[in-house]
C-alpha cells in the first residue's frame, strides 16, 4: 500500500510564505579610510533610482563626509518579496593627526547591538525582537597604497570575531586591471599572515546547476571585491542610461562585469548569501559573543563585580 500522506511536504511553502510576509531583514555595515566612496557604493548598491519600479529615497542628493554612526533603513520590494534593509554608514578613519583607535566607536557600535540582543533575548519579549546586529561589513581599502595598512589591519584584528568581514577595494577606477589583481593578491596573503578571518563562502552544493557552480567560484576568485561607485547616471551613446564615471578617456560603468566586481557583489549580498551571512553571524560570531559573555560571568568574582556596576 502506498504511504498515506500527511502533509509535511508543505512545510517549505509554509515556512517560505511566512518568511515572505514577515519579510528579510538584513543590516550592512561599511567602514574604512575616510574619502574612499563608502556612502556613494551604498548609494550605488542600494538606493538606486535606474529601477523606476522602486520607490527610493532620492539618491543622487550630495553626499557630505560622514561624522558619525547614521543607520539608514530601506525597504526594497521585488517581485513580492521584501527586504528591511538598514545601511549602517560609519565616519571615515585616518582625518585626525592621531587616528590609533579613531576606530574604536565603530568596534563599540557592533558590540553594542550583540549586548542589546543579548538583553532582549533573555527578556521578557523574546518572541519579537528587533535584531540590529551588523550581518556584514564591507570593509574598504585604498587603492593607492601597497595592501593593508596598519590601521586596517588593528581595525579587522578588533571586529573579525563579531562580524562577517568583506574586504573591498574601493575606487578600483584607478587600477589597471593587472594592478587591481596584484593587489587582490597582496590583500589576501596579507589577511592570512595576520590571521583575519574574513567571510568565508559555504562551498556550493554538488546538486547546483553548472551555470550557478561557475558563477560562485567566480565570486570567491573576485575576493576581495574592486568596486566603483557613483551618484551619477551617465547616458554613453545615448541608449541605456547606466551608472558611472566619465572621464576624457572614457566612462566606467559601475553595473558592467569587465569594469569591476559590483555586480558580483551585489549578486552575492542580495541573491545568495543574505541568508547564509544571518546564519554565521547568528550560529557563529553572535553565540561566540554570548558563550564568553557567560564565561565571564562565572568566572570567581565576576558576579559581584558585575552587581556592583
Ligand atoms: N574615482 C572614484 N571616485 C569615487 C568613487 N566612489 C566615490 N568617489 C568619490 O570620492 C569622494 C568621497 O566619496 P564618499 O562616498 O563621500 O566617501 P566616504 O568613504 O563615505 O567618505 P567619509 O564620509 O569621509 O568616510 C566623492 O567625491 C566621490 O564622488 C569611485 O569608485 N571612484
Amino acid at each position: 500500500m502506498d504511504k498515506e500522506y500527511v502533509g509535511f511536504a508543505a512545510l517549505p511553502n509554509q515556512l517560505h510564505r511566512k518568511s515572505v510576509k514577515k519579510g528579510f531583514d538584513f543590516t550592512l555595515m561599511v567602514a574604512g579610510e575616510s574619502g574612499l566612496g563608502k556612502s556613494t557604493l551604498i548609494n550605488s548598491l542600494f538606493l538606486t533610482n535606474l529601477y523606476e519600479d522602486r520607490h527610493l529615497p532620492e539618491a543622487s542628493a550630495r553626499l557630505t563626509q560622514t561624522l558619525t554612526i547614521e543607520r539608514r533603513g530601506v525597504e526594497i520590494e521585488e517581485g513580492g518579496i521584501k527586504v528591511k534593509l538598514t545601511l549602517v554608514d560609519t565616519p571615515g578613519f585616518g582625518d585626525s593627526v592621531d587616528c590609533s583607535d579613531c576606530w574604536l566607536p565603530v568596534v563599540r557600535f557592533i558590540e553594542e547591538q550583540f549586548e542589546q540582543y543579548l538583553r532582549d533575548e533573555s527578556g521578557l519579549n523574546r518572541k519579537n525582537i528587533q535584531d540590529s546586529r551588523v550581518h556584514c561589513c564591507l570593509y574598504f581599502i585604498s587603492p593607492f597604497g601597497r595592501g593593508l595598512r596598519p590601521l586596517d589591519v588593528a581595525f579587522l584584528r578588533a571586529v573579525h570575531d563579531k562580524v562577517n568581514i568583506i574586504p573591498v577595494i574601493a575606487k578600483a577606477d584607478a587600477l589597471m586591471p593587472k594592478e587591481t589583481q596584484a593587489l587582490k593578491q597582496r590583500i589576501r596573503d596579507q589577511l592570512k599572515e595576520e590571521e583575519i578571518n574574513i567571510y568565508q563562502f559555504p562551498d556550493c552544493d554538488s546538486d547546483e546547476d553548472e551555470d550557478f557552480k561557475r558563477q560562485d567560484a567566480e565570486m570567491k576568485e573576485s575576493i576581495p571585491f574592486a568596486v566603483v561607485g557613483s551618484c551619477e547616471v551617465v547616458r554613453d551613446g545615448g541608449t541605456r542610461p547606466v551608472r558611472g564615471r566619465r572621464y576624457s578617456w572614457g566612462t566606467v560603468e559601475v553595473e558592467n562585469p569587465h569594469h569591476c566586481d559590483f555586480l558580483n557583489l551585489r549578486r552575492m549580498l542580495v541573491q545568495t548569501h543574505l541568508q547564509d551571512l544571518k546564519e554565521v553571524t547568528h550560529d557563529i560570531l553572535y553565540e561566540g559573543y554570548r558563550a564568553s559573555c557567560l564565561q565571564s560571568l562565572a568566572r570567581p568574582g565576576a558576579r559581584d563585580r558585575a552587581s556592583r556596576r
